[in-house]
């Protein structure tokens, strides 16, 4: 469904992605975890397409992305970290706009989009875009994605700003695509959501995979057996933070 083979991205001599490899179920939802700079954005670009590796292969839906981009960018969704909006459209223009551009059925759409408001309490249609906060913003980019139905979403950090309640309701609308057969690849640093969220978990560093699999299959690859926070910091090499907040 979604397959990276030993991708690679230079900026000139600096490797932010080291021949990463990733084999994602349909239905899966996968999370992509690592430590600041470890190269977690810089690889969903790369499966995006907007951005060329140095080195490696993407399949995304049995297709090759780079001889078939047109047709899968209109089949899968793209969250990004800092969601991109014309800011001169109100809310409900800019739906208007995505509907025109993916040539979706009104009707249908308009209904899904409706049930996705509802659930994140978006009614704030009428107002401009540039006026939104960025959770406001994150919602309406999230809500606007989830109601093409994409058969693969990335979703780049998809809490950040989200209040509480929202980012509840983001797990369960993602668990309810999940179940329908969506693909689901996302990042984050909050690693209870990762715990939470994920059927299978991803773990860079460096630009390197360090390990990957599910909650399960990381305890036991690991010498902790606690939360995915203790295998994240021992796999990290972070597990000397408890000695840096002892000096705090
Ligand atoms: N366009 C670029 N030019 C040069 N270096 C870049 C560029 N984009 C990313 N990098 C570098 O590549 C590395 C990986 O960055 P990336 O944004 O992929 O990390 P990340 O895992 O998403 O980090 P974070 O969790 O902080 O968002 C970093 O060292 C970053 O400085």
């Amino acid at each position: 469904m979604l397959k990276a083979i030993k991708l690679v991205k230079e900026f000139g001599n600096y490797k932010a992605v080291n021949e990463v490899t990733l084999n994602i179920k349909k239905g899966e939802i996968y999370g992509f975890l690592g430590p600041n700079g470890a190269g977690k954005t810089t690889t969903i670009r790369m499966l995006t397409g907007t951005l060329k590796p140095t080195s490696g292969d993407v399949e995304i839906l049995n297709l090759n992305l780079f001889n078939n981009e047109l047709e899968i960018k209109r089949r899968i969704g793209v969250v990004p970290d800092e969601p991109k909006m014309y800011e001169n459209l109100k809310g409900f223009e800019y739906i208007e706009f995505i509907m025109g551009i993916y040539k979706l059925n009104k009707d249908e759409t308009k209904k899904r989009f409706d049930e996705i408001c509802d659930a994140f309490e978006i009614d704030y249609l009428n107002n401009y875009i540039g006026d939104f906060s960025h959770g406001m913003k994150q919602k309406l980019m999230v809500a606007s994605v989830l109601m093409r139905k994409p058969e693969v979403i990335f979703l780049d950090e998809p809490t950040v700003g989200l209040d509480a309640r929202s980012a509840k309701i983001l797990k369960e609308l993602l668990h309810k695509y999940r179940d329908e057969g969506m693909t689901i690849f996302l990042t984050t640093h909050i690693l209870e959501i990762a715990e939470k969220m994920c059927d299978r978990i991803g773990i860079i560093k460096e630009g390197r995979m360090l390990a990957e699999g599910t909650i399960e299959e990381l305890r036991n690859s690991t010498e902790n057996k606690g939360s995915l926070e203790d295998i994240f910091l021992e796999l990290t090499g972070d597990d000397s933070i408890e000695d840096v907040i002892k000096e705090l």
